[in-house]
């Protein structure tokens, strides 16, 4: 709650309030420099705020730092790892950090390893891992202590597609067995996927919390193409709906989410039944629709209208 820490004269996080609530995965969503990082530093109880109360699994991560540890898994944005140990020294290193029996270490992580698809590398020493599969370790090392509060900075970044999509599927799995997640990153479309609620910051400070469900069906960018895009386009003036073509969304202004000038038009629209009105009326009236999507994924919408806000 209302959670500050400065670094000299620069505000790092200025005023975060939120709750990441258990069998939910939480997004942490915000611009660079906006406090994400500073703020998983002082949950992970690695940075002591200078004002304001955080609790992990009910725990203070000050005041009870061994409560709050113990029930903590935290996966920084640049894994170091101890250069000379191998993958699974890594983990069993952890492990016996953890107070885990040697036996117990071990076995949790060859378990480990192979959730993370590392198993072939378990005898490598870490230095020779790739950027990915460093990564991979560093999930499975916030994961040896099985915390019930898992706190991830930019867990995606240097994975390959597959990789991402086995990061999904783990992390959705953990958040189902009622764990809490929390991860940041800047792959908002990623997030979609992945998120049940979004908490967007800026300037160190919460803006919005938000559920997906909630975001996606706000007032949106939606992208329709047809067969004909005049008549498309006809139809649509005829019904005196405002549409602009997406090869000219904002005069003066290149459409960097238009793949290519195919033709389609993007139209605002209140929200998912607007659109399932819109598209009814239209094949009614005959025109020959291909496809009809939202021209940003869910958080990368509310994103573009926060900053919009701020301008
Ligand atoms: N140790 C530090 N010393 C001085 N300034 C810092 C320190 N750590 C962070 N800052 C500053 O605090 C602000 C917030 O940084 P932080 O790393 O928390 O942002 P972030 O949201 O994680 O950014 P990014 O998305 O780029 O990772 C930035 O202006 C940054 O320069």
């Amino acid at each position: 709650m209302g959670v500050r820490r400065s670094f000299g004269s620069v505000r790092a996080v200025d005023s975060i309030t939120f709750t990441a609530r258990p069998g939910r995965v939480t997004a942490l969503v915000g611009p660079n420099g906006a406090g994400k990082t500073t703020l998983l530093l002082m949950l992970a109880g690695l940075l002591v705020p200078d004002a304001g109360t955080l609790r992990v699994a009910g725990h203070d991560p000050v005041t009870e730092s061994a409560g709050a540890r113990a029930r903590t898994g935290w996966m920084p944005d640049t894994f170091g790892t101890w250069d000379s140990l191998t993958a699974r020294e890594v983990l069993t290193t952890v492990g016996a950090a953890y107070f885990l029996e040697a036996d117990q270490a071990r076995e949790r992580a060859d378990e480990l390893l192979r959730t993370v698809h590392l198993e072939d590398l378990a005898d490598a020493p870490a230095r020779v891992l790739s950027r990915g599969q460093k990564q991979r370790l560093g999930l499975a090392r916030a994961l040896v202590h099985d915390p019930q509060v898992l706190l991830l900075d930019e867990p995606a970044s240097g994975l390959d597609p597959r990789s991402r999509v086995d990061l999904r599927v783990l992390l959705r799995r953990l958040a189902s067995e009622g764990r809490t997640v929390l991860v940041s990153s800047h792959v908002l479309t990623e997030l979609d996927e992945l998120a049940d609620d979004a908490v967007f910051v800026s300037h160190g400070r919460t803006v919005r919390e938000s559920t997906l469900a909630s975001a996606t069906g706000e007032r949106r960018t939606w992208r329709l193409r047809a067969l004909d895009p005049v008549v498309l386009g006809a139809w649509l003036e005829d019904t005196g709906v405002t549409f602009r073509r997406a090869a000219d969304a904002v005069p003066g202004e290149p459409d960097h989410s238009a793949a290519s000038d195919d033709g389609s038009v993007q139209v605002e629209l209140d929200d998912d039944e607007s659109a399932a009105g819109l598209v009814r009326a239209a094949v009614l009236a005959g025109v020959p629709l291909v496809s009809v999507a939202p021209a940003n994924g869910a958080l990368e919408q509310v994103y573009l209208s926060l900053e919009e806000e701020r301008r």
